[in-house]
């Protein structure tokens, strides 16, 4: 849709960078916050430069901003291409490259989410350390050991793994362990990368996170013991991918395909694994209502109890389910839709 010539004015008379972000960034105050997050990206990288001993003028830093207001708003450039990264979490820093999908707010927020519910209301967390049990405390036998596991499908550059990571820091007598699993070498090489730079926000607490390269259709995780399943699987239609309303031009572009077209057998192929491996629950990213229902429908059986969770614009965004029978995952009905 073209821009009415009121609003490039506008931004016009402000600055030319606003008004070069504007066709792709869309709204003056999306364009002033991107416009003041790359100048401070350039400014910081100048002074590192700087103090290298490297002579930087004013009009290189103005160069550079203009250059990357043009990448952005004429060529389509996503945001975190140009500024390598996205921040996630309470403090992690996700790095971010061409050929692996993005990062995006719903996920970030469904994550900590749940995470923050698992860390408050799961007796392996609120039980206290084994050591420190009063004798004759009643705990579920699933929550009795002394690492909880979870597997984070379709990881992509890592983000939800590290971010479980981050928010399920546990007491330094019990272990959290993350696996991330994806199928593509260069997602698995960024999910790495992003490890070694925030390694520091989960080891100490005794955390590990470990990344492989599988594909999920064939994976066997029946003997691996894994508490909870997370995933933000390919779920887009092909309709929806094509569809100038539901995918945009910079997504199509230069994202990959193989992250975003997807649907009901990835859905299908995680409850076959949980199944298989006796897993207690599984929380997984959806793309609204209809799809939502499709996967109550089709993939979860009547051992179970599911329901969906909205993201805060409204829209249904995760399906959240546990197996009926075990008590230590019956709060997880608090974050379902009322
Ligand atoms: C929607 S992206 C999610 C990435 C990341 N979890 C996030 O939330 O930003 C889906 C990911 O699934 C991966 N993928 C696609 N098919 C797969 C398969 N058969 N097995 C494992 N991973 C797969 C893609 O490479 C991509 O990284």
């Amino acid at each position: 849709m073209r821009l009415p010539q009121a609003i490039l004015t506008r931004a016009w008379r402000e600055s030319a960078n606003l008004a070069q972000l504007l066709p792709e960034v869309r709204t003056i105050e999306s364009a002033r916050s991107e416009l003041r997050w790359i100048t401070e990206y350039v400014h910081e990288k100048m002074t590192d430069r700087a103090s290298k001993g490297i002579k930087v003028s004013e009009g290189d830093l103005q160069n550079k901003i203009s250059h990357l207001c043009y990448l952005r708003g004429q060529k389509g450039f996503p945001l975190q291409y140009l500024l390598g990264s996205q921040p996630f979490g309470d403090s992690l820093e996700i790095k971010c490259r061409r050929g692996v999908l993005i990062p995006r707010w719903e996920t970030e927020e469904w994550g900590i989410k749940v995470a923050q519910a698992i860390r408050r209301s799961h007796p392996f967390f609120t039980a206290g350390a084994q050591e420190d049990l009063d004798p004759g405390t009643d705990i579920p036998s699933e929550a009795t050991g002394h690492t909880f596991k979870v597997l984070d499908l379709c990881t992509g550059t890592g983000c939800l793994a590290l971010l479980f990571a981050e928010q399920l820091r546990a007491p330094t007598v019990k272990s959290v362990y993350v696996e991330g699993v994806d199928i593509s070498q260069n997602a698995v090489d960024l999910a790495r990368r992003n490890r070694s730079i925030n390694v520091g926000q989960f080891e100490q607490y005794g955390t590990s996170v470990v990344f492989t390269r599988a594909d999920m259709f064939a994976l066997d995780v029946a003997s691996d013991h894994f508490d909870i399943i997370i995933a933000n699987p390919p779920y887009v239609s092909e309709e929806h991918y094509y569809s100038c309303r539901h995918t945009t031009r910079s997504v199509r572009r230069f994202e990959p395909k193989q992250a975003l077209l997807g649907g009901i057998d990835f859905y299908r192929r995680i409850f076959q694994l949980a199944r298989e491996g006796a897993v207690p629950a599984v929380v997984c990213e959806v793309a609204d209502q209809e799809q939502l229902q499709e996967i109550v429908d089709e993939c979860i059986d009547d051992g179970w109890d599911a329901g969906g969770m909205s993201d805060s614009a409204g829209v249904a965004r995760t399906v959240i389910a546990w197996r009926k029978e075990l008590s230590a995952w019956s709060w997880m009905k608090q974050l379902i839709d009322s």
